[in-house]
């Protein structure tokens, strides 16, 4: 992994990542070389934390909407969290990215999010169906017209949102930042090359389906698992409580950084559950390794799913115990035995926003309520599309938290 990781010489992404550009045309996650440096350049900074800790406020307000909507479910028999914190995560998104909220709360974002998840359904079965791989066949099946629709539809939405900033209805809300399309606006109007005519939607919808899918379903693992974990629930909450307090509203920016114990467990939640489990490389020169030449055209497979459950790096590899992340363990391991945002040039660059925007929801929750799920760790059977998900969905209970 290091090796493939830190040389240059892999930054190419296997060919398989075009199917993707139904939402990224040409930008960050599909591009390769000159075009790709250009964009993560300019790209990365905007997710890095000058922009955090302004677009923290975006996140905490939408977190206490979802708290407040899940009053009404505490004491159900059962809830799927994932459905809330779809919406949730939706807002959020929607509002750093383009700076207006869309209310997919108030559920008035319902058919996009319905499109979105279709979506991620359909690129996922055509790279693993051979004969959906010609665009000839593909435009012609009804995934293909399916797709299509979806497509339009999804990039009308962000067209609203690019009029919107271009028509400068949208106010600075982010107390002296600008959301991050407007950043890219701006970045273009200084002749920064950035990007043609037509790929700014590429961009929002990049960055919009890269997060959004990516961190409501790590929070909702994190949460199913917490309410397998009783114990562990507790002592995290003790941790939220001491540092916070109750009210939802007192979380500073600068309070994330002491939840050590909230950190631990949403990384060993992402050690069990990365959400893109393995990515694909390209091999675009005959290359030797370990004592073996890789051959020109090849493609690398990189399992960080086996590597984080390995036992060769892990002491407890199938449990969720986040006593892994403890500071004496992470000294003696590998430091490329966790990857779940990969590593080296082309890594997640929007690492911090992932974790800022799951603990900020997390904390949120737990402050009000206490998680309950059925069954164990090895009940949770895995399907994938575009991430990887529990067939039988996120069910929880939630109860009060007295305190
Ligand atoms: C729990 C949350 C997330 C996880 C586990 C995750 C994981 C990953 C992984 C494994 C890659 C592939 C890296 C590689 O090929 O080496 C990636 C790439 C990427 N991610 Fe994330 N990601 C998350 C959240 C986000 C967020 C919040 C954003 C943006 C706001 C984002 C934007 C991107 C982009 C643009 C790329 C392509 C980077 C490039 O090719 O240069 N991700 N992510």
């Amino acid at each position: 992994m290091e090796q493939v990781l830190t040389s240059s010489r892999f930054n190419t992404r296997d060919d398989i990542y075009r199917f993707l550009q139904v939402f990224d045309g040409l930008s960050l996650f599909t591009t390769n070389g000159t075009l790709w440096k250009k964009q993560r350049k300019y790209i990365s900074p905007l997710l890095g934390s000058k922009y955090m800790e302004h677009y923290f406020f975006a996140i905490k307000k939408n977190a206490k909407v979802l708290v407040s909507k899940l009053r009404d479910k505490v004491d159900e028999p059962e809830l799927d969290i994932m459905y809330y914190l779809k919406s949730c995560y939706t807002d959020i998104v929607t509002e750093i990215l383009m700076g207006f909220n869309p209310e997919a709360q108030n559920g008035k974002l319902d058919e996009i999010m319905n499109v979105v998840d279709r979506m991620y359904i359909l690129v996922h079965a055509r790279m693993m169906k051979l004969w959906l791989h010609p665009d000839f066949t593909f435009q012609l099946s009804s995934n293909g017209k399916e797709q299509k629709k979806g497509r339009d539809i999804f990039y009308k939405f962000l067209a609203k949102g690019i009029d919107l900033i271009e028509s400068k209805r949208i106010k600075n809300s982010f107390a002296g930042r600008r959301c991050i399309l407007e950043e890219l606006m701006i970045a273009k109007h200084n002749n920064l090359d950035l990007y043609g005519d037509q790929n700014l939607s590429d961009h929002a919808s990049t960055l919009y389906s890269a997060s959004e899918d990516t961190i409501k379903s790590t929070c909702s693992f994190l949460l199913l698992v917490l309410g397998m974990h009783p114990d562990i629930q507790d002592k995290l909450a003790k941790e939220i409580i001491e540092t916070i307090g109750i009210p939802t509203e007192k979380i500073t920016y600068k309070d994330l950084a002491k939840l050590k114990y909230l950190d631990m467990c949403i990384k060993e939640t992402l050690r069990l559950f990365p959400i893109g489990p393995y990515i694909l490389r390209k091999v675009v020169e005959d290359v030797q390794m370990c004592g073996r030449t890789i051959p020109k055209d090849c493609t690398l497979v990189l399992s960080f799913y086996n590597l984080q459950r390995s036992a060769k790096y892990w002491e407890k590899p199938n449990e969720f115990y986040p006593e892994h992340f403890s500071p004496h363990l992470v000294a003696q391991r590998h430091p490329y035995a966790f990857l779940p945002f990969s590593a080296g040039a082309r890594s997640c660059p929007g690492q911090l926003f992932a974790y800022v925007a799951i603990k900020t929801v997390a904390v949120a929750i737990l402050q009000q309520y206490i998680i309950e799920a059925d069954g164990t760790l090895q009940d949770i059977k895995l399907k994938a599309d575009i991430s990887i998900r529990p067939i039988n969905n996120f069910k929880i209970r939630i109860r009060k938290r007295n305190i």
